[in-house]
């Protein structure tokens, strides 16, 4: 009932088949036709969507609309809301912030050497691949999670700790985390659209009570464990060690003991060590699959796009650093922040692949949002493609892909804004955006040293209408190398 207000957004009603199989044209129709703001119900939950023009009052007003309320609510993990003295949410940014943006020189250096790996093995992959007809690789999208997810490993637990029992078990989780989130899409499955709320509960407890916690006790969970233990025996020595000002935390994981520990016991309790294991499941699950995403968006907007190869690899040429001891050839956080254009392509990529409900608030009152108020309680979400493609911001050529433009405007990939929501906006805008772009920049700068990418048929498809957040695009795609 409290729907029915007289002064809350008109509720329209939307085909299940055009929301889910049509989902840009479908909503952005209604738009127009209904007012800046309509409710529509979608799998048993009524949203709240938004034009452009409302896209960054409801992103950044965080007294009226809440991120953790409403990502703590698509995940179906209010519990984590109300732990006392811990924020989630809070403490990622925190983390993030101060164990890999402070540190992000010493982690691309580290992980430099994944991505020269791992494209070498992928493009001899393709190129001794079975079908020699159109040499296509092997799924694209699932290397790349292995290499996120390795890239991550690293990070977080040190190099020692980046075996493959790791790294695949960080890929099934991470898997998780398209489902879980899938749940707020559940596009695909045709039960999970005429059921919603049956759906959303068994996959809920699928997920949770059946492969997080074996995947957590199988190899990632132990080895946080075990780490944190170790640390809590030997916290006296090296915190004090850490304590001095040279001596950086040598990963993320022994950040958040330095963090945690008690500084009068020089221990970590087990509480502590509880949350420790929390807060790296949230940082591994945020950070590989929308990555591998992006990434694989990257890869096959380039392939369908050869014009731009050319411009890149001679932009790789004089950004790449040689070091003359070894001979080697590599590339540093300074020379990747002297890639303009590949910065610029990445943007465009971002700007243009299809984003449509995303980035989500939840009202925490009776909200006022321009003629309406947006009951207590309910999910506002802001239609991307709309903000993405507005005429009004970008021009009349506003959907056109054009690669390079924002190298003359200076906006780099990293730089959310009213009218660039792909990393979220305001207070809640994504903390894990630096690595992740520099990830995309070394991935495509090692693809294309030494291999050319192409997609079978020259094109690829979107598999998922309504969800290019977590859902990757389905293309074949060959990489022909260089000195073949
Ligand atoms: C291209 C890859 C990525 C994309 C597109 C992306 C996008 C986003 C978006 C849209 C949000 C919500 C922001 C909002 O609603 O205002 C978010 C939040 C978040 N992201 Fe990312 N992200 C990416 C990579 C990463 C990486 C690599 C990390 C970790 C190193 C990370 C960590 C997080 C965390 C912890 C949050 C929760 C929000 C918070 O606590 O502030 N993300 N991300």
């Amino acid at each position: 009932s409290k729907h029915n207000r007289r002064d809350a957004p008109p509720i329209v009603d939307l085909t299940v088949e055009g929301m889910f199989s049509r989902t840009r044209e479908v909503y952005q129709n209604a738009l127009k036709r209904f007012g800046p703001i309509i409710g529509v119900w979608r799998k048993g939950r009524l949203e709240y969507i938004t034009n452009e023009i409302y896209a960054k009052q409801v992103l950044t007003t965080n007294d009226l609309f809440s991120f953790e309320k409403a990502n703590a609510q698509i995940l179906n993990l209010n519990v984590v809301l109300y732990i006392p003295g811990r924020s989630f949410f809070k403490d990622l940014v925190k983390l993030i912030s101060e164990s890999i943006d402070h540190n992000l020189d010493r982690i691309i250096k580290s992980v430099y050497p994944i991505f020269e790996r791992r494209s070498r093995e992928l493009c001899l992959a393709t190129t001794r691949s079975s079908d020699a007809h159109t040499r296509c690789s092997p799924d694209f999208f699932v290397e790349t999670q292995f290499t996120m997810a390795e890239v991550m490993v690293t990070v977080i637990f040190g190099k020692d700790h980046a075996t493959s029992a790791n790294i695949q078990s960080v890929v099934a989780l991470t898997a998780v985390f398209a489902t879980l989130t899938g749940m707020q899409y559940q596009n695909t499955s045709r039960f999970g659209r005429t059921f919603p709320r049956l759906y959303r509960m068994i996959t809920w407890i699928r997920v949770m009570a059946v492969t997080v916690p074996f995947e957590l006790c199988r190899s990632i969970g132990p080895l946080i464990w075990r780490i944190t233990g170790e640390y809590a025996r030997k916290s006296g020595p090296r915190a004090t060690s850490m304590a001095t000002p040279n001596e950086e935390p040598s990963s993320v994981l022994i950040y958040a003991c330095d963090k945690y520990v008690n500084p009068s016991t020089m221990r970590l309790n087990r509480k502590d060590r509880l949350w420790i294991v929390v807060l790296m499941l949230g940082l591994l699950l945020a950070s590989v699959h929308t990555t591998s995403v992006v990434a694989t968006f990257v890869i096959y907007e380039l392939a369908r796009r050869p014009e731009y190869l050319q411009p890149l690899r001679e932009e790789l040429k004089t950004i790449v650093e040689h070091d003359s001891a070894s001979g080697r050839t590599g590339l540093t956080l300074q020379s990747l922040s002297l890639a303009t254009k590949a910065d610029s392509f990445i943007r465009e990529v971002m700007r243009l692949k299809g984003d449509t409900l995303a980035q989500v608030r939840m009202s925490t009152c009776d909200a006022p949002l321009g003629p309406y108020i947006i009951p207590k309680g309910c999910l506002v979400i802001p239609f991307s493609t709309l903000v993405h493609e507005d005429p009004t911001v970008f021009g009349a050529d506003a959907s056109t892909f054009n690669g390079f433009q924002w190298v003359e405007k200076s906006k780099p990939a990293v730089m959310a804004g009213a009218s660039h929501i792909v990393f979220g906006l305001g207070r809640w805008a994504c903390p894990g955006r630096n690595l992740a772009v520099n990830e995309i920049k070394l991935l495509l700068f090692n693809l294309i040293q030494i291999a050319t990418p192409s997609l079978h048929e020259g094109t690829f498809e979107i598999t998922d209408a309504m969800n290019t957040v977590t859902v990757p695009p389905r293309a074949a795609l060959s990489l022909k190398a260089l000195d073949v």
